[in-house]
């Protein structure tokens, strides 16, 4: 546990690639304040920084795989403790898959919640592609987002389970998450007054 984070809220943002947890994260900071992680900005920092590291993790992003935990982990860690002036936390893009919502909660602190943005797989695609077309990122081609996506449906939806499981999961139902960002911020916004 680290003694500084101790009562900051921590909200797990969880979804398939293209779900909208980006677009909803940003909503977040605007109107709450929160400070937003997005573990795959961190990475792609870390690539667009050059160093042989970065090389390897772009490797493993554009095979749509997961980079290795202590990785993710570490830099969420330390991106945390360089903001505890924060009122909370949005971890986007992390926990995927359980193990490391477990190695998140036993080192860091517990999450307060996980919300979770449910999209059909065919709409991620299309929002991907048409994502592709402006945001240069190597991974939002056809070939890498199919990849992205069975790596979601394997390592990550147990994580869905796992925090419904324990009672601290916000789902977001297809029908609201399928809709404008403007009609699924408001469902997002149910959560965060109570918080
Ligand atoms: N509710 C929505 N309806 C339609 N398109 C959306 C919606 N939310 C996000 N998008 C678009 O889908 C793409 C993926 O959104 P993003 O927030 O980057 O998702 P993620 O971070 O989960 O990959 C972006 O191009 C974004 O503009
Ligand atoms: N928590 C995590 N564990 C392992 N790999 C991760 C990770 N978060 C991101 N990555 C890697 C694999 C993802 O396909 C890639 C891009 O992540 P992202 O930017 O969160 O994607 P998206 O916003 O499209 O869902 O970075
Ligand atoms: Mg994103």
């Amino acid at each position: 546990m680290a003694a500084e984070l101790a009562g900051k809220k921590i909200i797990f943002i969880v979804g398939g690639p293209g779900s909208g947890k980006g677009t909803q994260c940003e909503r977040i900071v605007a109107k709450y304040g929160y400070c937003h992680l997005s573990s795959g900005d961190l990475l792609r920092a870390e690539v667009a920084s050059g160093s042989e590291r970065g090389q390897e993790l772009q490797e493993i992003m554009k095979r749509g795989e997961l980079v290795p935990l202590e990785t993710v982990l570490a830099m969420i860690r330390d991106k945390m403790l360089a903001n505890t002036d924060a009122k909370g936390f949005l971890i986007d893009g992390y926990p995927r898959e359980v193990d490391q919502g477990k190695q998140f909660e036993s080192s860091i602190a517990p999450a307060t919640s996980v919300l979770y943005l449910d999209v059909a797989t065919e709409t991620m695609v299309q929002r991907l592609i048409k994502r592709g077309q402006t945001s240069g990122r190597a991974d939002d081609n056809e070939e890498t987002i199919r990849a992205r996506l069975n790596t979601f449906e394997k390592a990550t939806a147990p994580v869905v389970d796992y925090y419904k499981q324990q009672g601290k999961l916000y789902e977001i139902e297809r029908a609201v998450a399928e809709s404008s960002p403007d009609e699924v911020f408001a469902k997002v916004c149910l959560l965060f007054d109570k918080l």
